[in-house]
């Protein structure tokens, strides 16, 4: 029979359809029918050879956002955009494509995993009332339905929905915008929708490429994190948290900043940026370690200012601010406060570090910088804990070729750069001052102009080390000349009081 017989026929397929139901409920009375209707649900049941999982799109009491639902239709958009006929848009947020593609509601997509076929249902309840939010409301109900073969339930309920899982992940992770997290006073964690972290984007361009440093050093850093990315299996064999702590320390301008950043961008990890003097006490150091997430940097930078943790210095805030106590205002003055109640100790830094709270979440870097690591506690930074120490340092000639190429496009000078690798070997500029010395400083200055200006300045910046050297040689000399004034001064003060002596025992008097 063809389809349009049908559709002539059907009036007459419907009316013995009624017939034949009519039939059954007037001459079967409702307990048969009950135990026929019971015994046709178990024989279907036992006959229909597929399983179904839903994956809905709100769950828990208050209704949240589910993660598996989101991480799946990641997946399913990257893999329905070729297969799904209608597909819907929608503008995420923290994403770098905020126009993410989805299948449209009531459509179905095949995927196929180690031979086996399945299908994904985009199910939707519709809402009673009306609503204009992107998430359904509590009475509409969206989600996904798993449907596969029986045969296949052990490959498909392990291994294809990790499979999913990883995927989706991974797409999430690569399109997402990293974020840059700093820590409220605890002072505001109660107010009413108030976290202990606040975030926005992170925007920072550096990347390990154009960072000044030696590319030996450049590549040993870029294996370590590599090496520190892959070892989840390495590190839960070893019985070591997978994380990793780093120790930037030289003096300013070197990038160490810079090179925080730069990691961010590498790894593609978010940045907390860990401000230690507000936070009171140790157990509030341990809630905000809870609260960041895995694949994270936790930064505390200046890590010899922010607390009085080798028992030694004053902050450097507290030298500021020792001037002009009347002048502030009540804003700075309460800052201060704060500042001055933190009771932070070293040894709850050390339990923040490597305690067994510091192990949740894992996949973490954390990075100490500082401009003194002889103040630190050696505690603070043994290996294990600071598991890599690097040295960030004055220019050298290859660090300079990285910024001319970065500043100037330019890769060699027969004339100019054998003078600058002198020069540079010679004095200690920053890379922040020789970057800040390539900049050209109107659009009419060629790079020749550039690197002319940057030789100047490293003349001068010899020629005051030099004098300094000098004065500090001329400054040493006189305290020498000092001493051994003194010292011939003590002398005779000594020979004469000797003298006396003699002539006490000759004479037998005293002057
Ligand atoms: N190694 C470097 N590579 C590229 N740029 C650098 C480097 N060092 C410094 N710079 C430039 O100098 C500026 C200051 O550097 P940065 O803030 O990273 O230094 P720092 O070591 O963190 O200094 P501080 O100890 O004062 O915090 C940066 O904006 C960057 O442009
Ligand atoms: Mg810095």
């Amino acid at each position: 029979m063809g389809i349009g017989e049908i559709w002539s026929n059907l009036g007459s397929i419907m009316a013995s359809i009624m017939f034949v139901y009519t039939m059954y409920e007037k001459f079967f009375p409702p307990q048969i029918r009950r135990y026929v209707g019971k015994y046709t649900h178990k024989f279907t049941y036992l006959m229909y050879p597929y399983i179904k999982i839903n994956f809905y799109e709100l769950s828990g009491e208050r209704l949240q956002r589910n993660e598996t639902y989101t991480v799946i239709q990641t997946y399913l958009s990257a893999n329905s955009s070729q297969r799904a006929k209608r597909l819907k848009a929608e503008v995420v947020k923290d994403s770098q494509n905020p126009l993410v593609l989805s299948m449209e509601n009531n459509q179905e997509i095949t995927d196929e995993f180690n031979g086996v076929k399945v299908w994904w249902f985009a199910n939707h309840t519709p809402a009673r009332t009306q609503s204009f939010s992107v998430y359904s409301t509590s009475d509409e109900k969206r989600f996904l339905t798993l449907t596969f073969h029986k045969r296949d339930r052990d490959l498909v309920t392990t291994s294809y929905i990790r499979h999913v899982l990883e995927k989706g992940k991974a797409i999430t992770m690569k399109n997402r915008r990293l974020k840059l997290y700093t820590n409220n006073p605890s002072n505001d964690w109660m107010r009413y929708r108030s976290t202990k972290w606040s975030h926005t984007t992170f925007e920072h361009p550096a990347s390990i490429e154009t960072l000044a440093m030696e590319t030996k050093k450049k590549e040993e850093i870029i294996n370590d994190l590599l090496k520190f990315k892959k070892g989840k299996e390495y590190y839960a064999k070893v019985g070591k948290a997978w994380k990793r702590g780093y120790l930037l320390f030289g003096p300013p301008g070197t990038g160490k900043s810079t090179m925080i950043s730069a990691i961010a961008n590498f790894m593609n990890y978010d940045v907390y940026d860990l401000e230690l003097t507000i936070v009171k006490d140790n157990n509030e150091l341990k809630r905000l370690l809870i609260e960041t997430s895995s694949k994270s940097i936790i930064v505390i930078e200046d890590i010899d200012c922010s607390l009085d943790l080798t028992g030694q210095r004053k902050k450097k805030s507290e030298i500021d601010n020792d001037e002009n106590e009347e002048d502030k205002n009540p804003i700075i003055k309460r800052k201060e406060e704060e500042k001055k109640e933190s009771k932070v100790t070293l040894s709850g830094l050390l339990n923040f570090i490597d305690g067994i709270w510091s192990a949740c979440g894992g996949e973490r870097i954390i990075i100490f910088t500082t401009n003194f690591v002889d103040k630190l506690d050696p505690a603070l930074i043994r290996r294990g804990r600071m598991d890599k120490h690097i040295e960030m340092s004055y220019c050298g000639y290859e660090a300079f070729k990285v910024l001319a190429k970065n500043y100037l496009d330019v890769e060699s000078h027969d004339d100019l750069f054998p003078i600058i690798e002198k020069l540079l070997g010679e004095t200690n500029m920053t890379p922040a001052d020789v970057a800040e010395n390539l900049m050209p400083k109107s659009i009419t200055e060629d790079f020749e102009t550039c690197l002319k200006n940057l030789i100047q300045s490293l003349e001068i910046a010899k020629k005051i080390a030099e004098e300094e050297e000098k004065k500090k040689i001329e400054d040493e000399e006189a305290k020498l000349k000092t001493k051994k004034q003194e010292f011939v001064q003590e002398e005779e003060n000594l020979k004469t009081i000797e003298n006396s002596k003699e002539n006490v025992k000759e004479n037998g008097f005293s002057h």
